[in-house]
């Protein structure tokens, strides 16, 4: 799918310093990055055909997915995964260096949802109510402690946040849990694997699964048999609300195998003949154990 003298612009979660900046680094380099202040920001730039791809969280390692990359995907334009790299997260506390000497008078905290809720034990202790305030991304909330410097207020964020926007580091690592990854997934228009160095031996395949509208008893066992009795390896099954009514849902599942793979060919047919729709947002190539600054 890559062509070595195209250069392709890329839709991040931005701005600059942000974890998916450093994802989309790592990935892509730095030519042809172009930040956006939310994730629906990102997905609609490459829907509309602004960018050729876009990187956006989908899962983290501590808080589970990220409900609106999942929901854009299945309710919203049709777009397929690429690739996926999973990096490290870690996560410090930061305040302008004015404030240096005032970090016990912080009187809010800024981030991202999921960045508060990786350190909300800690926050509890620290900085028992002490007002949070969720910002678009962990880069935002650190670009606005560093446009705001007489303010009491700190960011959590990551150690290239604190470069770009001058601030100094109050406290290190304080996110509750030791593993914190993230996985961000490229998407374009186009199905295809992006081969770049490195990556995983097998692909991965990701399938947005609706159940038939019958409602039949037993019909997830017989789903999870389709991939079963193949040999299919699922390393995801998540359900989420399909937004028609209480008790509704579809499924992500994850496959540890090609669309391509006859295999796949007639887990697919068999889900077909069960009455299940099902949304293939294409086969993929994982990059894995990114260092994260
Ligand atoms: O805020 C950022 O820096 C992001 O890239 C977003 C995001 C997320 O959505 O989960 C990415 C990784 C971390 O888990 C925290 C925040």
């Amino acid at each position: 799918m890559t062509d070595k003298n195209f250069t392709p612009t890329v839709a991040y979660l931005g701005p600059e310093a942000s974890f998916t900046h450093i994802a989309a680094t790592t990935l892509f380099g730095t030519v042809g990055l172009s930040p956006r202040p939310t994730i629906p920001d990102c997905i609609e730039a490459v829907a509309e055909g602004h960018v050729a791809y876009a990187i956006v969280p989908l899962e983290n390692a501590l808080e589970g997915s990220v409900p609106l990359t999942i929901d854009y995907l299945f309710h919203g334009n049709e777009l397929f995964i690429n690739a996926e790299i999973s990096t490290p997260i870690e996560q410090h506390i930061m305040v302008n260096k004015k404030q240096e000497e005032f970090v016990d008078e912080i009187e809010s905290v800024h981030s991202h949802p999921h960045a508060l809720a990786q350190c909300h034990k800690y926050l509890q202790y620290r900085f028992r109510r002490v007002p949070l305030i969720q910002t678009t991304s962990t880069a935002a909330a650190a670009k606005y402690v560093s446009e705001n410097p007489d303010e009491k207020i700190a960011a959590i964020g990551n150690r290239l946040a604190a470069e770009k926007y001058g601030l100094h580091i109050a406290e290190e690592n304080i996110h509750d849990f030791h593993f914190n990854h993230t996985r961000f997934v490229v998407l374009s228009l186009r199905k295809g694997m992006l081969e770049i160095e490195g990556h995983s031996e097998t692909p991965k395949t990701t399938l947005m699964v609706k159940l038939p509208e019958d409602d039949r008893s037993g019909v997830l066992h017989q789903i999870l048999s389709v991939f079963a009795w193949r040999r299919l390896n699922m390393s995801k099954i998540e359900s989420r609300p399909l937004k028609t009514g209480l008790g509704n849902y579809f499924f992500i599942i994850d496959v540890l195998e090609s669309i391509d793979h006859p295999m796949m060919k007639g887990a697919m047919e068999e889900l077909a003949a069960l009455n299940c729709t099902v949304k293939s947002l294409g086969s993929y190539f994982t990059y894995n154990e990114v260092p994260s600054r």
